[in-house]
């Protein structure tokens, strides 16, 4: 597969970088600028081969047409601190502004185009739609350097069929990550854990699947939890839930009990009223949630077990915070589960934007972490042995 390298001389080329810069804010503030800074080594790189940078990413998921919560002028602002140059903004994808601001650079220059969502091609299911779009993307460049690890196993126009028109190759922070997740899908050393929480309960719970046959020990909190407790036949009350799922998780119970798998859910829950930071919480046994309160972490007794499940483990892949840890009262969870990855003497990889931004929230040291992978999803795919359409293209 085509490096940076093999592109050839990239000197006053337009070189479009698909990002993953989809940070956490707070507001337009950026609550964790991780994905920014692992993001900035390609953009370097080329900065430095005197091409002309074009950047496009995404932020959230808008709807196909701009939104001012979404826009990517913050994290315009902050690239270029850490770039320490300025960063050109265009205030749309491909129209006017996109077209004058790439025009305008010169040689070395970086541009960062408005979200990549605001317009609908980017996510179409149809290819011809979606086509169209990338035609225009594609127009504002010489070559394409695959860069957003995140979003690789998304079949969209900035991933996927943008590299279908253009000189394409895979940045650096690809081809790193790939390089680690590698390890787990090969031989990993065991007891093997997988720990799966957060809060895109439909895009992973389907990673179940595959790691039955694959993890020893899998570990369910946050939001994804409540689809189990809810196939268990308990009361969930206002918890996130996937109520087209409960026969899928009654299947994973029984299958996880048939393969050995030690499928470890949480005893006690922390729930409150209401998705507030000041909600006031309380703990609760798992098959006695109250029904007019949600769950928003796992309980102390939990995380507990949870940290004893992953003691002896070699190998511990963690994907989803085990409860809104942005607030402090329902951080508990994620805090013990940080803990007990730290305390292991096994290989740990911590999947995810807002996993990856917990860890470093919660003031754990990144390098007491074997590796902190940008990307939640597109990890879990890769472990699965799913086809990533965003690294497929390129080869
Ligand atoms: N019980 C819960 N209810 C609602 N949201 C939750 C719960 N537990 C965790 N979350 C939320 O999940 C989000 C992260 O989910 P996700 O995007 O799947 O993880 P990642 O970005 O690490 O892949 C966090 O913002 C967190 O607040
Ligand atoms: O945040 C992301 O993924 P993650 O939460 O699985 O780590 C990526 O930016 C992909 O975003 P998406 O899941 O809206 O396509």
């Amino acid at each position: 597969m085509k490096q940076i390298d093999d592109l050839g001389d990239l000197r006053g080329k337009r070189v479009l970088v698909r990002s993953d810069l989809n940070v956490p804010l707070d507001g337009s503030t950026i609550t964790d600028d991780g994905r920014i800074r692992a993001s900035v080594p390609t953009i370097q790189k080329l900065v430095d081969a005197g091409a002309r940078v074009v950047v496009t990413a995404h932020l959230g998921r808008p709807k196909g047409e701009p939104d001012d919560k979404y826009t990517l002028a913050p994290v315009a602002k902050r690239l270029g601190e850490l770039l320490g140059q300025d960063v050109a903004f265009a205030t749309d994808t491909v129209g006017e502004s996109a077209s004058t601001t790439v025009a305008g650079l010169a040689d070395g220059q970086v541009a960062l185009l408005e979200n990549v969502r605001f317009n609908a091609g980017e996510t179409s299911k149809d290819d011809a739609e979606r086509g169209a779009f990338a035609d225009r993307l594609a127009g504002l460049a010489d070559v394409f350097v695959s860069d957003g690890f995140g979003v690789v196993h998304r079949k969209q126009a900035s991933v996927y069929d943008v590299a279908e028109r253009l000189p394409s190759a895979m940045g650096g922070l690809v081809a790193a990550e790939i390089d680690v997740l590698r390890r787990l899908t090969e031989e990993p050393e065991r007891p093997y854990a997988v720990v799966l929480g957060g809060s895109k309960v439909s895009d992973k719970l389907g990673v179940i699947d595959n790691l039955l046959g694959k993890a020893d020990r899998l570990l369910i909190g946050g939001g994804m939890v409540f689809t189990f407790l809810k196939a268990q036949g308990h009361e969930v009350g206002t918890s996130l839930l996937e109520a087209d799922q409960l026969d899928t998780c009654r299947d994973y119970i029984r299958r996880a009990e048939e393969a050995g798998v030690d499928l470890v859910l949480p005893t006690d829950i922390v729930v409150a009223p209401e998705f507030r930071a000041d909600s006031p919480p309380t703990v609760v046994p798992a098959d006695a949630m109250p029904a007019d309160q949600m769950g928003l972490d796992i309980g102390p007794e939990s995380g507990k077990a949870f940290a004893a499940a992953l003691a002896d483990a070699k190998t511990v892949f963690w994907n989803g915070p085990m409860g809104v840890f942005e607030f402090d009262a329902f951080s508990g969870g994620t805090r013990a589960v940080a803990q007990a990855l730290v305390d292991g003497d096994g290989l740990t990889v911590v999947g995810g934007g807002d996993s990856a931004a917990a860890v470093r929230q919660l003031g754990f040291d990144e390098g007491a972490f074997g590796h902190i992978s940008t990307g939640g999803g597109a990890s879990l795919e890769y472990l699965e042995g799913k086809p990533l359409p965003g690294i497929d293209v390129l080869s």
